[in-house]
Protein backbone atom coordinates (compact mmCIF):
# COMPACT_ATOMS: atom_id res chain seq x y z
CA UNK A 1 0.00 0.00 0.00
CA UNK A 2 1.28 3.51 -0.81
CA UNK A 3 1.89 5.76 2.32
CA UNK A 4 0.26 8.39 0.25
CA UNK A 5 -3.28 7.18 0.91
CA UNK A 6 -2.57 7.02 4.98
CA UNK A 7 -1.85 11.08 4.90
CA UNK A 8 -4.78 12.93 6.22
CA UNK A 9 -5.77 15.58 3.55
CA UNK A 10 -4.47 18.55 5.48
CA UNK A 11 -1.51 17.23 5.55
CA UNK A 12 1.06 18.30 2.93
CA UNK A 13 3.05 15.94 1.09
CA UNK A 14 6.35 17.75 1.89
CA UNK A 15 6.96 19.62 4.76
CA UNK A 16 10.58 21.75 5.74
CA UNK A 17 11.05 22.84 8.52
CA UNK A 18 13.85 25.01 9.53
CA UNK A 19 16.28 23.58 6.64
CA UNK A 20 19.96 24.33 6.61
CA UNK A 21 22.97 23.62 4.86
CA UNK A 22 26.30 25.20 4.38
CA UNK A 23 29.63 24.51 2.73
CA UNK A 24 32.75 24.82 4.14
CA UNK A 25 34.69 23.09 6.49
CA UNK A 26 36.27 24.17 10.48
CA UNK A 27 38.26 27.16 10.03
CA UNK A 28 36.85 28.51 7.01
CA UNK A 29 33.09 29.36 7.65
CA UNK A 30 31.91 28.75 3.84
CA UNK A 31 28.71 29.51 1.81
CA UNK A 32 25.49 29.11 3.63
CA UNK A 33 23.86 27.63 0.45
CA UNK A 34 20.06 27.31 2.15
CA UNK A 35 19.40 29.43 4.80
CA UNK A 36 16.63 28.46 7.60
CA UNK A 37 13.93 27.50 4.92
CA UNK A 38 10.79 26.03 5.60
CA UNK A 39 7.79 25.42 2.94
CA UNK A 40 4.90 23.39 2.73
CA UNK A 41 3.97 21.66 -0.53
CA UNK A 42 0.56 19.87 -1.19
CA UNK A 43 -0.08 16.39 -2.90
CA UNK A 44 -0.54 16.52 -6.64
CA UNK A 45 0.87 19.60 -6.99
CA UNK A 46 3.50 21.35 -8.89
CA UNK A 47 6.30 23.43 -7.38
CA UNK A 48 9.10 25.49 -8.67
CA UNK A 49 12.27 26.91 -7.66
CA UNK A 50 13.59 29.97 -9.00
CA UNK A 51 16.47 32.27 -8.26
CA UNK A 52 19.46 34.18 -10.14
CA UNK A 53 22.87 31.62 -10.06
CA UNK A 54 24.50 30.64 -6.83
CA UNK A 55 21.20 31.54 -4.79
CA UNK A 56 20.64 27.32 -3.87
CA UNK A 57 18.03 26.16 -5.55
CA UNK A 58 19.88 22.64 -6.62
CA UNK A 59 21.29 22.67 -3.52
CA UNK A 60 17.75 23.23 -1.86
CA UNK A 61 16.26 20.68 -4.08
CA UNK A 62 18.87 17.74 -3.04
CA UNK A 63 17.50 18.71 0.84
CA UNK A 64 14.14 17.12 -0.38
CA UNK A 65 15.64 14.02 -0.62
CA UNK A 66 18.39 14.49 1.45
CA UNK A 67 21.26 13.80 -1.39
CA UNK A 68 22.68 16.83 0.47
CA UNK A 69 22.38 16.50 4.48
CA UNK A 70 20.81 19.47 6.37
CA UNK A 71 22.99 21.02 9.07
CA UNK A 72 19.59 21.99 10.75
CA UNK A 73 15.90 21.45 10.25
CA UNK A 74 13.54 18.23 9.32
CA UNK A 75 12.42 17.51 5.94
CA UNK A 76 9.62 15.33 6.27
CA UNK A 77 8.02 13.53 2.69
CA UNK A 78 4.99 11.58 2.43
CA UNK A 79 4.54 11.06 6.61
CA UNK A 80 8.26 10.12 7.16
CA UNK A 81 10.50 12.63 8.74
CA UNK A 82 13.75 11.67 6.61
CA UNK A 83 16.26 13.70 8.80
CA UNK A 84 15.11 10.72 11.86
CA UNK A 85 15.82 8.12 9.77
CA UNK A 86 18.87 5.45 9.41
CA UNK A 87 20.85 5.09 6.49
CA UNK A 88 18.82 1.45 5.27
CA UNK A 89 15.24 3.16 6.41
CA UNK A 90 16.65 6.07 3.94
CA UNK A 91 17.26 4.06 0.95
CA UNK A 92 13.80 2.32 1.30
CA UNK A 93 12.33 6.09 1.77
CA UNK A 94 14.13 7.33 -1.29
CA UNK A 95 11.98 4.76 -3.48
CA UNK A 96 9.14 7.26 -3.24
CA UNK A 97 11.20 10.04 -4.23
CA UNK A 98 12.44 10.27 -8.26
CA UNK A 99 14.93 12.37 -9.67
CA UNK A 100 15.98 14.20 -13.03
CA UNK A 101 18.56 16.21 -13.94
CA UNK A 102 20.31 17.98 -16.76
CA UNK A 103 22.55 15.96 -18.06
CA UNK A 104 20.21 12.66 -17.48
CA UNK A 105 22.78 10.76 -16.04
CA UNK A 106 21.56 7.24 -17.95
CA UNK A 107 24.10 4.45 -17.52
CA UNK A 108 25.52 4.65 -20.81
CA UNK A 109 26.72 0.95 -21.14
CA UNK A 110 22.94 -0.15 -20.46
CA UNK A 111 19.83 -0.27 -22.80
CA UNK A 112 17.37 2.09 -22.20
CA UNK A 113 15.23 -0.85 -20.73
CA UNK A 114 18.22 -1.63 -18.17
CA UNK A 115 18.49 2.08 -17.48
CA UNK A 116 14.90 1.70 -15.96
CA UNK A 117 15.12 -1.42 -14.35
CA UNK A 118 18.01 -0.43 -12.77
CA UNK A 119 16.89 1.15 -9.62
CA UNK A 120 13.99 -1.88 -9.59
CA UNK A 121 17.22 -4.75 -9.40
CA UNK A 122 19.08 -3.08 -7.02
CA UNK A 123 15.79 -2.99 -4.57
CA UNK A 124 15.97 -6.97 -5.61
CA UNK A 125 11.96 -7.23 -4.47
CA UNK A 126 10.26 -7.87 -7.46
CA UNK A 127 10.33 -10.80 -10.31
CA UNK A 128 12.05 -10.70 -12.92
CA UNK A 129 8.94 -10.90 -15.06
CA UNK A 130 7.52 -7.99 -12.38
CA UNK A 131 10.78 -5.43 -13.47
CA UNK A 132 10.21 -6.05 -17.05
CA UNK A 133 6.33 -5.87 -16.83
CA UNK A 134 6.86 -2.66 -15.03
CA UNK A 135 10.13 -1.31 -17.36
CA UNK A 136 7.48 -1.69 -20.56
CA UNK A 137 4.93 0.55 -18.68
CA UNK A 138 7.26 3.15 -17.27
CA UNK A 139 8.76 3.33 -20.98
CA UNK A 140 4.86 3.50 -22.32
CA UNK A 141 4.00 6.34 -20.35
CA UNK A 142 6.64 8.31 -21.92
CA UNK A 143 6.03 7.04 -25.59
CA UNK A 144 9.28 4.94 -25.84
CA UNK A 145 8.31 1.47 -26.09
CA UNK A 146 9.69 1.20 -29.30
CA UNK A 147 13.37 2.26 -27.97
CA UNK A 148 13.41 -0.38 -24.99
CA UNK A 149 15.96 -2.22 -26.68
CA UNK A 150 18.07 0.84 -27.91
CA UNK A 151 21.38 2.45 -26.17
CA UNK A 152 21.56 5.90 -24.78
CA UNK A 153 24.08 7.24 -27.37
CA UNK A 154 21.59 6.48 -29.75
CA UNK A 155 18.55 8.74 -28.42
CA UNK A 156 17.97 12.20 -29.12
CA UNK A 157 18.65 14.60 -26.24
CA UNK A 158 14.66 14.97 -25.37
CA UNK A 159 14.14 10.90 -25.79
CA UNK A 160 17.69 10.51 -23.17
CA UNK A 161 15.25 12.96 -20.88
CA UNK A 162 12.49 10.52 -21.43
CA UNK A 163 14.35 7.12 -20.12
CA UNK A 164 15.25 9.54 -17.35
CA UNK A 165 11.63 10.14 -16.17
CA UNK A 166 10.77 6.40 -16.72
CA UNK A 167 13.90 5.52 -14.81
CA UNK A 168 12.92 7.88 -11.84
CA UNK A 169 9.31 6.64 -12.20
CA UNK A 170 9.95 2.97 -11.98
CA UNK A 171 9.19 2.30 -8.40
CA UNK A 172 5.99 4.12 -8.05
CA UNK A 173 7.33 7.40 -6.50
CA UNK A 174 4.93 9.87 -5.02
CA UNK A 175 7.33 13.17 -5.57
CA UNK A 176 9.69 13.75 -8.81
CA UNK A 177 12.61 15.95 -8.09
CA UNK A 178 13.34 17.53 -11.38
CA UNK A 179 16.87 19.90 -11.14
CA UNK A 180 16.91 21.59 -14.80
CA UNK A 181 15.63 19.01 -16.38
CA UNK A 182 14.84 21.25 -20.07
CA UNK A 183 17.99 23.18 -20.01
CA UNK A 184 20.03 20.99 -22.22
CA UNK A 185 17.17 20.91 -25.11
CA UNK A 186 15.63 23.00 -27.41
CA UNK A 187 12.45 24.86 -27.27
CA UNK A 188 10.29 22.40 -28.92
CA UNK A 189 11.65 19.01 -26.96
CA UNK A 190 11.69 21.18 -23.80
CA UNK A 191 8.01 21.90 -24.53
CA UNK A 192 7.30 18.02 -25.09
CA UNK A 193 9.17 17.25 -21.66
CA UNK A 194 7.16 19.87 -19.93
CA UNK A 195 4.12 18.31 -21.49
CA UNK A 196 5.20 14.71 -20.54
CA UNK A 197 5.73 16.15 -16.59
CA UNK A 198 1.88 17.98 -16.79
CA UNK A 199 0.33 14.38 -17.96
CA UNK A 200 2.82 12.42 -14.98
CA UNK A 201 1.34 15.07 -12.91
CA UNK A 202 -2.15 14.60 -13.69
CA UNK A 203 -2.24 10.97 -14.44
CA UNK A 204 -0.26 9.75 -11.85
CA UNK A 205 -0.88 12.25 -9.19
CA UNK A 206 2.78 12.64 -9.19
CA UNK A 207 4.12 15.73 -6.91
CA UNK A 208 6.45 17.68 -8.72
CA UNK A 209 9.31 19.75 -7.50
CA UNK A 210 11.47 21.98 -10.40
CA UNK A 211 14.27 23.88 -10.40
CA UNK A 212 14.67 25.62 -13.24
CA UNK A 213 16.45 29.16 -14.08
CA UNK A 214 13.63 29.49 -17.17
CA UNK A 215 11.02 31.67 -16.08
CA UNK A 216 8.69 29.97 -18.57
CA UNK A 217 9.02 26.76 -18.05
CA UNK A 218 8.31 27.48 -14.90
CA UNK A 219 5.42 29.70 -15.56
CA UNK A 220 3.89 26.83 -17.79
CA UNK A 221 4.38 24.12 -15.47
CA UNK A 222 3.45 25.38 -11.71
CA UNK A 223 1.13 25.83 -9.06
CA UNK A 224 3.51 27.46 -7.53
CA UNK A 225 6.89 28.88 -7.59
CA UNK A 226 9.21 30.01 -4.43
CA UNK A 227 11.83 32.57 -5.48
CA UNK A 228 15.56 32.00 -3.60
CA UNK A 229 17.63 34.89 -3.10
CA UNK A 230 20.68 34.30 -1.45
CA UNK A 231 19.73 30.82 0.23
CA UNK A 232 16.65 31.88 1.53
CA UNK A 233 12.96 31.71 0.14
CA UNK A 234 12.10 35.56 -0.48
CA UNK A 235 8.23 34.85 -1.76
CA UNK A 236 6.32 32.41 -3.23
CA UNK A 237 4.14 32.89 -5.88
CA UNK A 238 1.51 32.05 -7.89
CA UNK A 239 -0.85 32.48 -10.68
CA UNK A 240 -2.84 35.62 -9.41
CA UNK A 241 -0.61 37.15 -7.36
CA UNK A 242 -1.24 40.98 -7.19
CA UNK A 243 2.28 42.26 -6.27
CA UNK A 244 5.14 40.05 -6.41
CA UNK A 245 7.98 41.68 -3.89
CA UNK A 246 11.49 40.41 -5.62
CA UNK A 247 12.59 41.23 -9.39
CA UNK A 248 12.22 37.88 -10.53
CA UNK A 249 8.39 37.52 -9.10
CA UNK A 250 7.37 40.44 -11.25
CA UNK A 251 9.22 38.91 -14.19
CA UNK A 252 7.66 35.45 -13.48
CA UNK A 253 3.86 36.73 -13.05
CA UNK A 254 2.96 38.31 -16.35
CA UNK A 255 4.52 34.38 -17.53
CA UNK A 256 2.07 32.52 -15.94
CA UNK A 257 -0.94 31.63 -18.14
CA UNK A 258 1.11 31.98 -21.66
CA UNK A 259 1.92 27.97 -21.19
CA UNK A 260 1.05 26.00 -24.96
CA UNK A 261 -1.66 24.36 -24.64
CA UNK A 262 -0.29 21.18 -24.29
CA UNK A 263 1.22 21.91 -21.22
CA UNK A 264 -1.37 24.04 -19.45
CA UNK A 265 -3.36 23.39 -16.50
CA UNK A 266 -6.95 22.31 -17.39
N1 LIG B 1 29.28 20.89 -3.06
C1 LIG B 1 29.48 22.20 -2.83
N2 LIG B 1 30.63 22.62 -2.22
C2 LIG B 1 30.83 23.93 -1.98
N3 LIG B 1 29.96 24.92 -2.29
C3 LIG B 1 28.83 24.56 -2.90
C4 LIG B 1 28.53 23.19 -3.22
N4 LIG B 1 27.31 23.14 -3.82
C5 LIG B 1 26.88 24.42 -3.89
N5 LIG B 1 27.77 25.27 -3.35
C6 LIG B 1 27.63 26.72 -3.22
O1 LIG B 1 26.35 26.99 -2.64
C7 LIG B 1 25.74 28.10 -3.27
C8 LIG B 1 24.40 27.68 -3.87
O2 LIG B 1 24.66 26.76 -4.93
P1 LIG B 1 23.50 26.08 -5.78
O3 LIG B 1 24.13 25.20 -6.80
O4 LIG B 1 22.53 25.48 -4.86
O5 LIG B 1 22.84 27.34 -6.48
P2 LIG B 1 21.87 27.42 -7.73
O6 LIG B 1 20.86 28.46 -7.43
O7 LIG B 1 21.36 26.05 -8.06
O8 LIG B 1 22.86 27.92 -8.87
P3 LIG B 1 22.89 27.63 -10.45
O9 LIG B 1 21.62 28.20 -11.03
O10 LIG B 1 24.10 28.37 -10.92
O11 LIG B 1 22.98 26.13 -10.61
C9 LIG B 1 26.73 28.62 -4.31
O12 LIG B 1 27.48 29.65 -3.73
C10 LIG B 1 27.60 27.42 -4.58
O13 LIG B 1 28.90 27.80 -4.99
Amino acid sequence: MNARHRLPAAEPLIRLRGVAKSFGSGKHPGVAAVRDVSLDIGAGEIFGIAGRSGAGKSTLLRLFNLLERPDAGTVTVDGRELTALDKRALRAARQNIGMIFQGFNLLQNATVADNVAFPLKIHGDRSRDAIAQRVADCLALVHLEDKAQAWPAQLSGGQRQRVAIARALASGPAVLLCDEPTSALDAETTRSILATLAGINARLDVTIVIVSHELDVLAALCHRVAVMEAGEVAEVVRPGTPHAVTALGRELLPLFGKAPPEVRHA
